[in-house]
């Protein structure tokens, strides 16, 4: 395990042409032992950047990278070798040696730290294990599946016994299905070995799938940060609606909204409802209609998954004069779910 701390991080590339790029500004992150934290963010949002700015691949402008209470920005060269060791990275594209088979690609990390022979094996073995590759150990790279590939990434980032481990777009070469098989690898691997890992993503649903928290960045800042939970139910900047979005499709779909006539007497209004975890709207509502003497007509409603934790949307429509109705939204707002008043497209 390892705690990171990252503060007021600014990254400027100075490129060949003479200008210059900023693409990181004052970057500030804390991550917890044992976390699974995931950043999320567009193409040239600063995504790489980042990550490789934790692991000194790249030097940050300006702003430290205190792993472990040290900070990596201030470190010699030689300690800064040691410390790295402590960090594991895997990639989008997987980096494997194609020359090499599969132990040989896990064993190469340990070769170079000079581990003897026998040692190397062992620890091979137990990692081809971990990953579910045993029956592999002497294939070359080109046999293998992308999905297969990536577990020997990931044998081999934890061939050194890293206590963090950096996920550079771990799945976004992959299909849904083995997209699904990695994860869930990262989160046995989590688990089992305490390890706090670090994802950077362009995709919601890797977030929404094993996360605990994540950071959403923006033409190189942090605009949002925050519990996966918290920024799924309640996201604050529009990049992060948009992310949630994404995988959480909560609109009306079409043909019920085609099918969805007006009410002949009284006002309408449109309620969306989140809730989480066990907490079912159906207490509430009841009491909705009992005590304020709305209708509620349900359009739509949705069950999902945040990580293991069920989160469910249900899309309302009251009835009622306009007095009431107001009424009964505001006994919602009080009772702990998060109501959003719709207009008729959302
Ligand atoms: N070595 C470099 N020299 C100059 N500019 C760079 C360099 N690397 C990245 N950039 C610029 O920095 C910004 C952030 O790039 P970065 O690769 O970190 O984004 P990203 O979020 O990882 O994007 P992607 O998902 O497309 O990889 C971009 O404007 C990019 O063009």
């Amino acid at each position: 395990m390892a705690t990171v701390k990252i503060e007021s991080l600014s990254k400027v590339y100075s490129t060949r042409d003479g200008s210059q790029i900023q693409a990181l500004q004052d970057i500030n992150l804390d991550i917890p032992d044992g976390e699974i934290f995931g950043i999320i963010g567009l193409s040239g949002a600063g995504k790489s950047t980042l990550i490789r700015c934790i692991n000194m691949l790249e030097r940050p402008t300006t702003g430290r990278v205190i792993v472990d209470g040290r900070d990596l920005t201030a470190l010699p060269s030689k300690e800064l070798r040691h410390a790295r060791r402590q960090i594991g990275m895997i990639f989008q594209q997987f980096n494997l040696l194609s020359s090499r088979t599969v132990a040989g690609n896990v064993a190469f990390p340990l070769e170079i730290a000079g581990i003897p022979r026998t040692a190397v094996r062992q620890r091979v073995n137990n990692l081809l294990d971990m990953v579910g590759l045993a029956e592999k150990a002497d294939v070359y790279p080109a046999e293998l599946s992308g999905g297969q590939k990536q577990r020997v990434g990931i044998a081999r980032a934890l061939a050194s016994e890293p206590r963090l481990l950096l996920c550079d777009e771990p799945t976004s070469a992959l299909d849904p299905q083995t997209t699904g098989s990695i994860l869930h690898l990262l989160q046995e691997i989590n688990k089992k070995l305490d390890l706090t890992i670090i994802i950077i993503t362009h995709e919601m649903q890797v977030i929404k799938e094993i996360c605990d928290r994540v950071a959403v960045i923006d033409q190189s800042r942090i605009v949002e940060a925050g519990s996966v939970l918290d920024i799924f139910t309640a996201p604050q900047t529009k990049t992060a609606r948009e992310f949630v979005k994404s995988v959480l499709n909560t609109a009306i779909p079409e043909e019920v909204r085609q099918n969805h006539r007006p009410p002949e007497t009284g006002e309408s209004r449109l309620v969306r409802i989140s809730f989480i975890g066990r907490s079912a709207g159906q207490p509430v509502i009841s009491t909705m209609i009992k005590e304020f003497g709305v209708h509620a007509n349900i359009l739509f409603g949705k069950i999902d998954h945040i990580k293991s934790t069920p989160f469910g949307t249900l899309t309302l429509e009251l009835i009622g004069p306009p007095a009431d109705i107001e009424a009964a939204v505001g006994f919602l707002r009080r009772q702990q779910l998060n109501i959003e008043v719709l207009s008729e497209n959302e």
